[in-house]
């Protein structure tokens, strides 16, 4: 272009003075932040495969119709499923390349949610007669539980569930309005088969809700079978964002299913019409539940770092004020307030991630158990896949909105990326278990354990958290100690769920920096980011700390010192924390966050590819300005 300062020059690596600050070996922390060098090379290959991949592009999504948009997306969940196919990727591979499309679609919850199920609560049998179709693609399920009226309350359902011995069969009806499954992503429009949770009964009696596999369409031309009425619930918050998901709407008019499609791992309908519950908690009916929100938390880890990149990307881009002597303007990443609003957010993506690994670890642990009949730790797995949920999920909705605002006004172009990743994420804090509903299984958990421990919650934490750990009794014990309701006290209890949780959270930051971590800086950079998880939500809730008298006002001011001189540690090494994640340009899609940091000369050329810019003068001109202009309106009126 014309005049091209060498500041706008394509090709040219504006943020190479930032990477050159770097102390810590940036390769190295891709590895930590992958998880392993296997991990690392997956993603890294199976990133660049799709952004390469014209098939996959995203950059239209917000200039297409809701048919349009879902139709796109239904094009490249088939050329995802054809592109695995062909390259005989691996499971691992697969689900990588689903997770760099970056689009919600039915695929989520066939793969996330339908074949879990099975896996969890479905008999031998039953995994080998519907597991290899589901693999396969020759059925897509989705997980049919909310309805109109009830989504929190599962016990509250009204689905009903009838087995007929005559036929051997069970009758699923939605005897009311409020009883139509409402939500479920893949039933609007594509799901040939459900998951569909109903209230048992047998011989007159119930016996509380069960899974059952229904087919809701024909194989063989999509249409709905007798009995089942269902469609899509309608627009959601946003305009692209989750619009590329089929949420539906289902109706049972007496559907009949053979017994043998009830799953029946938890408990048992024999064909003489017994009821029999294993020796194992009914819970495990949700054990689904618990799988997807240890992925939840996984997830959040991921969208606040795309957020955290965008942003800190731009801030070191961004230059307002400062100019001495006409020279250029301060770098907004070096102004305090931009640092103390940007730098925990940071140091959350990385504490979320290993907050994540370790969930991970305890959602296989609490299976290999139960696989075992060993029940021991499925409380403690249920409060903290609930409460990591919860908390990880509120911290990241609030951060990519804090993102976006870090940003100034080119956060808010779509261009950005932000407000797409914001309208896609933020029913994280609700689907998979309302997070509030969420804390209040923590704080029941928290009050039992109290009531059995006596006021030590536990000892098994790391030294540095000490102050947390008896922030969490004291808040416990102001609220267990006074003889009022569990519903008077739930909104206390549920802050001291949260406290709970912050505590895991800090522990496991802390426990990491305890293995090995190879690569020059890296543990220090790391150490850094744990003090200033730490020391932030310290702050933040200095109030609670205080009240415990564990620390004093001076510590306060002491903690608040210490997280300006950490914040001034984490400065040049920003970009390259944020490099560590290892995002392509396709994946964030965002202008503001692109890897060269060339930000203007791509802002400005966006714009004029908004079809509005197609004519110069805009459809409704000569029918409604024109004629104002002229006075024409003003004259007709009178
Ligand atoms: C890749 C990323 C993107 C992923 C992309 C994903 C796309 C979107 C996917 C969204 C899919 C959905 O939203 S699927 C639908 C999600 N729906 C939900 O999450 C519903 C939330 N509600 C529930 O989970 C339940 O109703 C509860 C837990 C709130 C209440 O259940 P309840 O049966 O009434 O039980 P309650 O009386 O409270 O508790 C009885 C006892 O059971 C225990 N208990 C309760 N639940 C459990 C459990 N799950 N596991 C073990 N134990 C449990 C309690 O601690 C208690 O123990 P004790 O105290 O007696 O010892
Ligand atoms: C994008 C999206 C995708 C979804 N996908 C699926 C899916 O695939 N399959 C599926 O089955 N479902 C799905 N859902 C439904 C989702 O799981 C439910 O919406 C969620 O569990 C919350 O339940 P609810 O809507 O009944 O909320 P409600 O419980 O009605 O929440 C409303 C308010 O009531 C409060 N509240 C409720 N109970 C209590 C209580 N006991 N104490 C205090 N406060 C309370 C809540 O905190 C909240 O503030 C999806 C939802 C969304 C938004």
């Amino acid at each position: 272009m014309e005049g091209v300062g060498e500041e706008e020059m394509e090709g040219v690596d504006h943020l190479a003075h930032e990477r050159n600050k770097s102390e810590f070996d940036v390769d190295a922390m891709k590895i930590v932040w992958a998880g392993s060098p296997h991990a690392f090379d997956v993603s890294d290959r199976i990133s660049k495969l799709v952004a390469s991949d014209p098939g996959f592009r995203k950059d239209n999504r917000s200039t297409l119709s809701r048919k349009e948009l879902f139709k796109n997306t239904l094009r490249k969940a088939a050329y995802a499923w054809k592109t695995i196919v062909d390259l005989r990727l691996s499971e691992e591979e697969a689900a990588k390349l689903r997770f760099y499309v970056d689009e919600p679609a039915f695929t989520d919850l066939h793969w996330g949610m339908f074949i879990p199920a099975i896996k969890g609560q479905g008999t031998e049998e039953q995994q080998q007669k519907w597991l290899p179709l589901a693999y396969k693609m020759q059925i897509i399920g989705c997980y049919a539980q909310t309805e109109l009226g009830h989504g929190s309350n599962v016990q509250g359902l009204e689905t009903t569930a009838t087995f007929d011995s005559q036929t051997d069969e069970f009758i699923i009806h939605s005897p009311t309005l409020t009883s139509s499954k409402w939500w479920p992503g893949g039933l609007g429009k594509v799901a040939t088969h459900a998951i569909a949770y109903a209230r048992l009964i047998v011989g007159g009696r119930e016996h509380g809700v069960h899974g059952f596999i229904v087919q809701l369409r024909s194989l063989e031309d999509h249409s709905p079978l007798l009995g089942i009425t269902v469609g899509d619930i309608g627009m959601k918050f946003g305009n692209g964002a989750y619009n590329t998901m089929d949420n539906g709407v289902l109706q049972f008019d007496h559907v009949r299913i053979p017994r043998n499609q009830m799953l029946m791992r938890v408990s048992q309908v024999t064909c003489e019409g017994k009821y029999k519950q294993s020796d194992v908690p009914r819970q495990l009916v949700y054990g689904t539940m618990v799988y997807v929100r240890q992925t939840i938390v996984a997830d959040a880890s991921c969208a606040l770092s795309r957020a955290v990149c965008i942003a800190t990307r731009y801030s070191a881009v961004r230059r307002q004020f400062g100019s001495q002597n006409g020279g250029p303007e301060t770098q907004v990443i070096d102004y305090k307030t931009q640092q103390s609003r940007l730098f925990p957010l940071l140091a959350s993506a990385y504490a979320f991630r290993f907050i994540g690994e370790w969930l991970k670890w305890l959602y296989a642990d609490v299976t290999q158990r139960l696989q075992a009949n060993d029940f021991s730790t499925l409380p403690e797995a249920h409060a903290c896949t609930a409460g990591l949920k919860s908390l990880t999920t509120t911290a990241t909705a609030d951060g990519i909105e804090e993102c976006r605002k870090l940003c100034g006004g080119h956060g808010y172009l779509c261009s950005s990326g932000l407000p797409e990743l914001f309208a896609v994420y933020v029913p994280a804090c609700t689907y998979e278990g309302d997070n509030t509903v969420l804390l209040l299984q923590v704080a029941r958990f928290l009050m039992k354990t109290v009531s059995q421990l006596g006021s030590r919650l536990s000892s098994k934490k790391p030294v540095g958290t000490i102050a947390y750990m008896t922030r969490v009794e004291h808040l416990m014990q102001c609220r267990c100690g006074v003889q009022r309701g569990f519903a008077e006290l739930s909104a206390d209890l549920v802050e001291a769920a949260v406290a709970h949780c912050q505590l895991i959270v800090v522990s496991k930051f802390i426990e990491k920096l305890q293995q090995e971590i190879p690569g020059k800086g890296v543990k220090q950079q790391l150490e850094v980011l744990c003090n200033i998880y730490a020391l932030f939500l310290l702050h933040k809730h200095q109030g609670d700390f205080l009240s415990t008298g564990c620390i004093t006002p001076k510590h306060a001011a002491l903690a608040n010192d210490e997280l300006r001189s950490l914040y001034s540690q984490v400065r040049p090494n920003a970009i390259a924390l944020v490099d560590a994640f290892n995002y392509t340009d396709h994946y964030l899609g965002s202008i503001l966050g692109c890897y060269d940091g060339n930000v203007y000369p791509k802002l400005y050329e966006a714009a004029w590819k908004d079809p509005l810019n197609e004519s110069v003068v805009p459809d409704g001109y000569h029918l409604y300005i024109r004629p104002l202009l002229k006075q024409e309106i003003r004259t007709a009126r009178l």
